[in-house]
């Protein structure tokens, strides 16, 4: 059976996969669209010569028959109510990052997948398909740099626009660290801090940015991250493991080498978009594959994006206190606990 999707918000994501769904991805066909700019949704059919319905709004668009499967791709803060209504109307939910902007509206989304009785919901945490993240947790899990013991990691933007706020550098742009490193080290967060820098004239009067998080986990590791949203060369994405009897890296995308003009460089990618297609394509493709074969996504569950809630709702309190702030998450169901977890699922 192809799976039939209707997608809510069709901005710059939204529309990367209608393209991947459309162009190059198998099982999988776009038959709604929806957008709160009406336009914007008229003009993803026309651009990508869909027969797709384009409804009023999501609630209209989760409600038609022939929808199999959203994909969330609106503002971060109406992720959570489409969530909501996609799972009581029994359909399956590919939700982009963030689940929700707050843990408390992702725990209901727990509670209410729990209610439903099956999985429905992935999140849209590509970096655990990212081949070089995936090699650096394969070479931790066969203990190759022994016992990890700090990570330190960086996430530059190009630039950031005028929406884009201090808290949104945690609740937006930090939440790819916040779940991927502690799958990358299976541990659990306890604390985080947040530490201003000076400030860069580059970005608007309103943003702090850059900004330092540390970040403890339960195993006493010590994690920093640099979220730098306005450092004008490029998306730069780093990530560097410390473990007792070595170090692993996160390998560059490769590029070419360019000699000229008595120099040698090599171009940095400009945005997320072509920095993390493969794992985009990846992860729509395994939602896809897993429905078709099990009845239900295997990717990043509700549960992954209650983690990230916690720990970003703690990250956001850090900003404003200075403190290092507790991150205390409820004992995982055991709804969630199934042999199929998505770490087993990427590791194979
Ligand atoms: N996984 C990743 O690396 C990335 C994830 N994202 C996430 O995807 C989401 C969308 O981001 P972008 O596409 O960059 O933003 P965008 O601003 O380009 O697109 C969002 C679209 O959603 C529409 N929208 C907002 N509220 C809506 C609602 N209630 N119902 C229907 N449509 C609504 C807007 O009109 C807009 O067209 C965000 O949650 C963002 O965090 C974005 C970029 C990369
Ligand atoms: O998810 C993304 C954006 O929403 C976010 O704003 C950027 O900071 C991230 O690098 C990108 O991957």
């Amino acid at each position: 059976m192809t799976l039939r999707f209707g997608v809510i918000g069709t901005g710059a994501i939204g529309k990367t996969h209608i393209d991947r769904i459309t162009n190059r991805l198998s099982g999988g066909e776009i038959v709604a669209v929806t957008d709160i700019n009406q336009n914007s949704a008229k003009s993803a059919v026309e651009e990508y010569g869909i027969q797709a319905k384009v409804y009023p709004d999501d609630k209209s668009l989760i409600a038609d028959e022939n929808v199999d499967a959203v994909i969330i791709a609106s503002w971060g803060p109406a992720h959570a109510e489409s969530v909501l209504a996609a799972i009581e109307a029994g359909k399956y939910v590919f939700c982009e990052k963030p689940l929700a902007t707050t843990a408390e509206k992702s725990l209901e989304i727990v509670e209410a997948e729990m209610k439903f009785g099956k999985p429905l919901v992935q999140v849209g945490f590509m970096r655990r398909y990212d081949q070089g993240y995936k090699q650096m947790k394969n070479a931790i899990v066969n203990n190759e740099i022994g016992e990890p013991l700090m990570i330190h990691a960086v996430h530059r933007n190009q630039s950031t626009s005028e929406n884009y706020t201090t808290d949104m550098a945690v609740v937006d742009t930090l939440i790819h660290e916040i779940d991927v490193l502690h799958w990358l080290i299976n541990d659990d967060y306890k604390s985080i801090q947040a530490i201003f820098p000076k400030r860069t004239t580059k970005a608007l009067d309103h943003l702090q940015d850059p900004q330092l998080f540390i970040i403890e986990t339960q195993r006493g590791i010590v994690i920093t991250v640099e979220v730098f949203t306005n450092c004008q060369f490029g998306y730069d994405i780093q990530c560097e493991v410390i473990g007792e009897i070595g170090t692993i890296k996160l390998p560059e995308v490769p590029t070419p080498v360019v000699r000229k003009n008595a120099a040698i460089s090599q171009p940095i990618l400009q945005d997320w978009k072509d920095r993390f297609i493969v794992a985009y394509d990846l992860e729509i493709q395994h939602f896809i594959d897993s429905i078709r074969k099990k009845g239900y996504p295997e990717g990043p569950t509700s549960w992954d994006g209650y983690i990230a809630a916690v720990t970003s709702d703690a990250g956001v309190r850090a900003q404003k206190t200075g403190q290092k702030e507790l991150i205390e998450l409820k004992a995982r169901p055991e709804f969630y606990k199934s042999k199929n977890s998505p770490i087993q699922n990427l590791m194979s």
